[in-house]
């Protein structure tokens, strides 16, 4: 069970090779159209198996609406959407079975809970994400409506980095990076990781374009916080960036502040965010992602009873997570954008009345 959000709560179910994975979106506002073809193509994005970048398990990853969703309205009661698995092939797992992969969640789910699905890490693999950009798909559609548009794309694999970030360009590339210069050498890098039974890291590059002013609550439930939060809650990411970010530490106030004329703003150190608010401008994220854990070097580990052990894995993994991974950030950041958009609704009398109107 995963959830967030005040206004627009949501969770997922199921495991990596169970029968079916699904969420429940619950606060959507009534009469919003919702386009299912829409919700698919952001849903074949992220699928797995699409090119020799990705894990090689093959998933149509076909949605099915359960509830909430009335003559292509919803209807203001909880969305169901489940996807069922159909690629599992959980006998490559059973050389796992009773050791825990380095780097993965093996260990920590099995001393937490005593309990080993082993079956592709069961609800710890990433599969669980296929739910989330399908109630992602959602939060979107409702900030079309607003003109608010949320995009990403890779800004860095291996440690080369984009200089140029062109959205457009990320969403024809098949590793969605950013900047057309860089990209071979970035395929480069995950290609000869991969054949070197290794993989690599990668930076997820998220902008939230057209928000209002005003979005987030000051002090607690703030904007970057908040985000920041459903970033980190998405497997294998290991540090979150708004705007400048790091940098920011070691430069000067003069530098980093965001000079205000009568038109705006005259540059945007802070990512889009002051006071946990949004301030009009574009929110910018940098996401980072380690190297995917399940790797086929052999390595050193322990079993359940913690005898020592060196072991070759089988399955079939994401030489760079990053890639897919970009995709989930977007559901994830439009997610919080929606909720923080229907809380808003009531934080002024204008507000309020709009919304009962
Ligand atoms: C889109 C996506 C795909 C992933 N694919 C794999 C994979 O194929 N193999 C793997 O071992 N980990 C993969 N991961 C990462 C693991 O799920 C993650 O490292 C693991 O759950 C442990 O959690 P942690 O890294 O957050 O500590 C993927 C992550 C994402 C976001
Ligand atoms: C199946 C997907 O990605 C999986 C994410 C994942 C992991 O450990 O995170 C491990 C691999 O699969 P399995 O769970 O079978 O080991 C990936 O193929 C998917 O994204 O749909």
């Amino acid at each position: 069970m995963n959830s967030f959000g005040m206004k627009l709560r949501y969770s997922t179910f199921g495991e990596s090779h169970g029968k079916a994975i699904g969420c429940l979106l619950d606060g959507v506002p009534a009469g919003l159209d919702i386009d299912e073809a829409y919700i698919q193509s952001e849903l074949d994005r992220r699928k797995p198996g699409k090119s020799e970048f990705e894990t090689a398990r093959k998933e149509a990853d076909e949605v099915e609406i359960l509830s909430g969703v009335f003559e292509g309205k919803s209807t203001g009661t909880p969305i169901a959407m489940i996807i069922y698995n159909t690629n599992q092939k959980s006998k490559d797992y059973t050389n796992i079975k009773d050791v825990f992969r380095p780097g993965h969640a093996d260990f920590t789910y099995f001393h937490k809970y005593g309990i080993r699905d082993y079956r592709g890490g069961g609800r710890s693999s990433a599969r669980e994400t296929a739910a989330r950009v399908a109630a992602g798909a959602v939060a979107k559609l409702m900030l079309k409506e607003l003109d608010i548009e949320v995009l990403s794309g890779i800004s860095e694999v291996a440690g080369i980095k984009a200089e140029t970030f062109d959205y457009a360009k990320a969403k024809s590339s098949i590793i969605y990076a950013l900047d057309a210069d860089k990209e071979e050498e970035q395929k480069e890098a995950i290609l000869k990781a991969k054949n070197d039974h290794d993989s690599v890291g990668g930076v997820s590059r998220v902008v939230i374009k057209g928000a209002p002013i005003g979005l987030g609550q000051p002090l607690y439930y703030k904007l970057d916080g908040v985000l920041a939060d459903a970033m980190m809650g998405l497997n294998a990411v290991k540090a979150v960036e708004i705007g400048d970010g790091i940098l920011s530490a070691a430069t000067l106030g003069s530098d980093n502040n965001d000079e205000i004329r009568a038109n705006g703003f005259e540059s945007n150190h802070s990512g889009g965010i002051l006071g946990g608010i949004s301030n009009g401008e574009d929110i910018v994220m940098n996401v980072y992602f380690k190297p995917t854990p399940s790797i086929f070097k052999e390595q050193h580990t322990v079993t359940t009873t913690n005898e020592e052990v060196d072991f070759s894995l089988k399955g079939r993994h994401d030489p760079c997570v990053a890639i897919r991974g970009t995709v989930v950030c977007e559901a994830m950041a439009a997610l919080v954008i929606a909720d923080m958009l229907l809380l808003n609704m009531g934080s002024t009398m204008s507000g309020v009345s709009k919304y009962y109107k």
